[in-house]
């Protein structure tokens, strides 16, 4: 294996070994405390232009699920049809798998989708480092090859058009609610947990106008990147919103789109939530839930319209994490009700949306 260092925006050296595809790449730099998942997490397009680090030690002992698709063409075991994160790194790689379902190692699978990866790399430490710092831009170089010096950028850079689809798509036609699902860079998921409740899905590129077509409620997905790059979605959602009541709910990138299309300004979170064990309270109850996440920027629930309130909020850092419109069925979570991987707690959040167009 070859020696690699990984350098953060402020100068910070962590030095590891290669494990996945030998390139040298830069982006932000993130960490998840998701004890699995990494199938999922890797194939989330909500990574992408990130350098994914786990905090739990050991990964890859459960090997990787075959690349299966559904017959009506969603991944069997993915969230999407590639990697979409720019690298992984790791603290302790295992070669070694054992699963009921894996087919290949990550290091194969990295490899054959040509994403690097890096192990024996301090992850507590540099994890400290971006909870103090904040997250940062951070390059992978191999250390044979000092002259090889990546670069990237993530601020500024419109993420959902390079993931978004570029055509309709259709899932499950003939079924009998329709919805439009805006693709922002949709997990799996969440089109399943559509189709599971008897939805035809018809999924548009981000900036698709769908307001003149026949639809029951509308979808709007998570996505990668800053939500301030897609004010083209926001324009179209406030145009749904004055033509007519139809349901409407929203996932992650989905929450910050709504809440945009409702006045409300985003910000950009120290560093982020990417976990599985998320606590999170639904606003005037008592009722709290554990939840998936991923994500980096979040709504400033101070400046959402008046007919706008909090549904949910953060019960580590008080964050917003969900909104709702006071007297339509307008509703969304900064969290991932489909999980994949996490708690299913939140799956009524789909439910309510479906009992909505009834
Ligand atoms: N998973 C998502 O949809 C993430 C939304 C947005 N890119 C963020 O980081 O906040």
């Amino acid at each position: 294996m070859r020696n690699v260092t990984l350098v953060l925006e402020d100068g910070t050296k962590f030095h590891g070994k290669s494990f996945g595809y030998e390139a040298p790449v830069a982006g932000e730099v993130v960490f998840n405390t998701a004890m699995m998942g990494y199938p999922e997490s890797l194939t989330d397009p909500s990574y992408a232009g990130q350098l994914m680090t786990l905090t739990y030690p050991l990964v890859g002992n459960y090997g990787v699920p075959p690349f299966t698709t559904e017959e009506n063409g969603l991944p069997t075991f993915m969230e999407s049809d590639k990697i979409y994160a720019s690298a992984i790194i790791v603290a302790d790689y295992s070669e070694q798998y054992c699963h009921w379902n894996a087919v290949e190692s990550l290091a194969e699978w990295l490899k054959r989708e040509h994403v690097p990866g890096i192990t024996g790399i301090d992850t507590r430490e540099l994890t400290k480092v971006l909870r103090e710092h904040g997250v940062m831009m951070g390059k992978i170089i191999f250390d044979d090859e000092p002259e090889n010096v990546p670069t990237a950028e993530y601020a500024g850079v419109n993420f959902v058009d390079k993931v978004s689809c570029k055509e309709i798509i259709r899932y499950n036609e003939g079924a009998k609610k329709k919805v439009v699902l805006v693709d922002c860079g949709v997990k799996a998921n969440i089109i399943r947990c559509l189709i599971n409740r008897g939805c035809e899905v018809i999924r548009v590129p981000w900036n698709y106008d769908y307001t003149d077509m026949e639809f029951d409620g509308l979808f709007l997905a998570n996505g990668p990147g800053d939500p301030d790059m897609c004010e083209a979605a926001v324009k179209i959602i406030q145009k749904q919103m004055s033509l007519s009541d139809k349901p409407i709910c929203g996932i992650c990138m989905g929450n910050q789109l709504l809440a945009k299309a409702a006045g409300a300004h985003i910000y950009k979170l120290k560093y982020g939530h990417r976990s599985h064990n998320q606590p999170v309270r639904m606003v005037g109850t008592e009722k709290c839930f554990v939840t998936s996440q991923n994500h980096g920027y979040a709504v400033d629930a101070k400046t959402l319209g008046a007919d706008w309130e909090e549904l949910f909020v953060n019960m580590n850092d008080g964050s917003n994490e969900g909104i709702r419109h006071k007297s339509k069925p307008w509703f969304s979570s900064q969290f991932h009700p489909e999980a994949c991987s996490g708690p299913v707690d939140t799956e009524f959040m789909f439910d309510k949306f479906v009992e909505a167009m009834n």
